[in-house]
């Protein structure tokens, strides 16, 4: 043992599998994050498309199995009052509840839940045995069921069994197969922290760090006992508001949720939480994967500890009904705790009639239970009053939830010319961003030889082209240049849009599309292709950017302008554009919008030595403009930022003075951007590939590659 701790060989094992570089110097940059889900991970191979695989799927066998499934109780994990429904709602909201706006990451749409951390969170304490239950049905449908779509049905389908009407549902999730990198979950090292450290003020909500939408490390929204574990259903109240805004939703969408919730199933917490192993990550192999074993005494079915709460919230909790309400509003409830601990609200004076029965034996009545988010739902005057309307209409109540659930488990699938299925419902909503569709027969090459003779400057369109398509994002599969909706509020006045610019580029494009008949989504980016064409020619060689006609354009109906605030950008390094005073680094934000726009690493690098030669910088800023020719795809940008006949030197925060070495002239102002690109072994070692002489025309390819998929990142239609 002592030779094997001198020498690494002798452990039999000669791959490296430590420290790795982030490690050693913690402020480098995350290239990694940018070549996530790489085919080579993936089983399923290069060439499988699970979005064609998945409309062969048998989905009224599927649904009928789900069904039966649910009164099927396995002796390993017997399911609660012989329904496993509760259990699999719980699933499918926490896949979902990840969700948050600010950034789209997280959601149900990639089967994370399956990977750490998530399937080791606190909060997902059991989902484990929730998925397993579900291993023969995955297994029966294989590749064209994925584990995320599966997931989010076998929530829909607990309802549905017992007895809600649901709204609609779309397969189409595509499961990823390592744990995902660029998801920020908070700082804290440890799980379930005190809020504090990620609020500015903990009783300031809103002071919560972006893009968190949670309140605890490990939690997915709020802590059931209270904030910080200290019950306050009006403190609890603010918080739950807070996070479930950053998951887009109102108030009247969070009370029926949390309603809707708690109307089915129970909580758990009838043992000693000390006698649960560790989470899935931590257990020991023998395991098998499952997480939160109790070895010490029998831990299923009553026995269970999940939270450490115990019980149920309603009379009858595998019933769909409007028990929920008739709880909370017709006792008064105190603080008790349950047998493992945990601070929970119970009945004063309960009815026999009224008390849920055992889990086991239903000869035996149990306590119910309110959570302080429950109690939230009473004491804050707000959700009161939604409360109280429910529970006088019950119908309304159902049918607000099943649309809130519905968009809950759908909010980050993308448009709605993704959905797949028979339950996709006809119903355009508008939080889905709708698109019409946009004519393809009209004349293309005529349309650009306007753009040509328009006058606009090749700055102008690309910077236009650009700033239409950049505000996509992968993880939720919102904004991009489909729709135009650069023409409406907010985004025509965002700064990062130039907005007077922007109008005048306008001016000339409407009328040339309105002539033509194409929409003026196409036409905006067909200028920049024009653009690019032009500057590629200005080098000396000839391109066709290629262009696929078919964007529609939306309308201020159809735009939820407010939800569409997330989508400002605050940096681009690709325009060389940063608000001022945004704390985060360019090079984050480079790193940022590469990674929502699904770009790669050579991909970025192209990019942006071309937006910097056609001089799209913000203002017309020079900063940043390594050539002489601009207005030219020459690759002048990387065999400047290369060459050691310049030294670089800091002139402000974020601006750097370029000189020449020998005579110490001023040449050009580079940005920290600019110098990030020959200073990163990684992507200096792309900007030499670029630099090279034989690389002139293989750089001008590779840019208008670059560029066409950012123009296309959200042409779903064309996958
Ligand atoms: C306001 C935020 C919420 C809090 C603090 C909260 C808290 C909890 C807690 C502590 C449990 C007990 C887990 C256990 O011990 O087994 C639970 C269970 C459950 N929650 Fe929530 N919840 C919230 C919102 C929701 C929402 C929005 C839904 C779904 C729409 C939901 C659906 C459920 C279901 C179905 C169960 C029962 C699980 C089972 O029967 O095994 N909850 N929740």
């Amino acid at each position: 043992m002592a030779a094997a701790g001198k020498c690494p060989v002798v452990h039999g094992a000669v791959t490296q599998v430590g420290m790795s570089t982030m490690e050693w110097w913690p402020k480098a940059l995350n290239l990694d994050i940018l070549h996530q889900h790489d085919t080579k991970t993936n089983p399923l191979g290069a060439d499988f498309d699970y979005r064609k695989a998945v409309q062969k799927l048998d989905v009224a066998a599927l649904k009928k199995d789900l069904l039966a499934f649910m009164t099927q109780s396995q002796d390993w994990w017997p399911a609660d009052w012989g329904h496993y429904g509760g259990l699999m709602i719980r699933m499918a909201w926490h896949s979902a509840g990840t969700y948050r706006t600010a950034d789209g990451r997280g959601g149900a749409g990639h089967g994370n839940q399956r990977f750490a951390p998530l399937n080791s969170w606190p909060d997902n304490a059991n989902l484990d045995k929730a998925r397993r239950l579900l291993w023969p049905i995955k297994k029966k449908y294989g590749n064209q069921l994925s584990w995320a779509d599966l997931i989010v049905l076998a929530g829909t389908m607990a309802y549905e069994s017992m007895g809600l009407k649901t709204y609609g549902f779309s397969f189409g999730r595509e499961d990823i197969w390592h744990p995902e990198k660029d998801v920020y979950w908070g700082s804290e090292k440890e799980w379930l922290a005190p809020s504090d450290a990620r609020y500015a003020k903990v009783d300031d909500p809103a002071s919560l760090e972006n893009p968190l939408a949670a309140v605890q490390m490990g939690l997915i929204y709020v802590n059931p006992e209270g904030v910080n574990g200290k019950p306050d259903p009006l403190k609890t109240a603010a918080q739950v508001r807070e996070t479930f805004a950053r998951m887009a939703m109102n108030d009247e969408e969070t009370v029926a949720l949390t309603a809707g919730g708690h109307t089915v199933g129970k909580a758990h917490g009838n043992g000693n939480p000390a006698n649960l192993g560790p989470a899935p990550e931590g257990a020991d192999i023998e395991d098998q994967g499952l997480g939160w074993v109790n070895h010490v005494t029998r831990g299923i079915g009553r026995d269970t500890v999940t939270s450490g709460i115990e019980g149920a919230w309603t009379t009858h909790p595998t019933r769909w009904d409007n028990g929920y309400f008739d709880l909370l509003l017709g006792y008064d409830w105190w603080l008790q705790k349950s047998p493992a601990g945990a601070w929970q609200w119970e009945p004063v004076n309960i009815r026999e009639e009224d008390m849920p029965v055992d889990v086991e034996d239903p000869t035996i009545r149990c306590k119910p239970i309110m959570t302080d988010a429950d109690m939230a739902m009473k004491f804050d005057p707000a959700y009161r009053k939604i409360s109280e309307r429910f529970h006088q209409d019950p119908a309304y109540f159902s049918e607000v939830f099943a649309r809130a659930w519905f968009k809950l488990t759908h909010r980050d699938l993308g448009p709605k010319s993704r959905y797949i299925g028979p339950d996709v419902p006809k119903e355009n909503l508008v939080w889905q961003d709708p698109v019409p569709e946009g004519r393809k027969d009209y004349d293309v090459a005529a349309v650009k030889a306007k753009i040509a003779a328009s006058g606009l400057s090749i700055s102008d369109m690309v910077a236009t082209a650009w700033d239409s398509a950049r505000t996509f994002r992968g993880s939720d599969k919102r904004g991009g240049a489909n729709g135009a909706r650069i023409r409406l509020a907010p985004q025509k006045d965002w700064a990062g849009n130039e907005p007077e610019r922007l109008a005048r580029v306008l001016a000339v494009l409407e009328p040339i599309a309105a002539q033509a008949g194409a929409s003026v989504a196409d036409v905006i980016v067909l200028a920049g292709n024009v653009g690019i064409e032009q500057a590629a020619k200005a080098a000396g060689v000839a391109v066709d950017v290629p262009f696929a006609p078919g964007r529609g354009d939306a309308t201020a109906e159809m735009t939820d302008a407010a939800s569409f605030a997330v989508l400002e950008p605050l940096a681009d390094g690709f325009r060389n554009w940063l608000k001022k005073d945004y704390a985060v680094t360019p090079e984050e934000l480079l790193l940022d919008r590469a990674q929502l726009l699904g770009l790669t690493a050579p991909e970025m690098t192209a990019l942006i030595g071309g937006m910097r030669v056609l001089g799209t910088n913000h203002g017309g800023s020079r900063h940043g403009v390594f050539t002489e020719r601009v207005g030219a795809l020459t690759n002048d940008f990387f065999v400047h930022l290369t060459d050691m006949a310049y030294t670089w030197k800091p002139v402000g925060s974020n601006l750097y003075e370029v000189r020449e070495r020998k005579s110490g002239a001023p040449k050009w102002m580079a940005t920290r951007v600019d110098l990030v690109f020959g200073s990163n072994a990684i992507l200096r070692a792309y900007a030499e590939v670029y630099a090279q002489d034989d690389s002139r025309e293989k750089f001008v390819h590779d840019f208008v590659a670059a560029w066409t998929k950012v123009m296309n990142a959200d042409r779903f239609d064309l996958a």
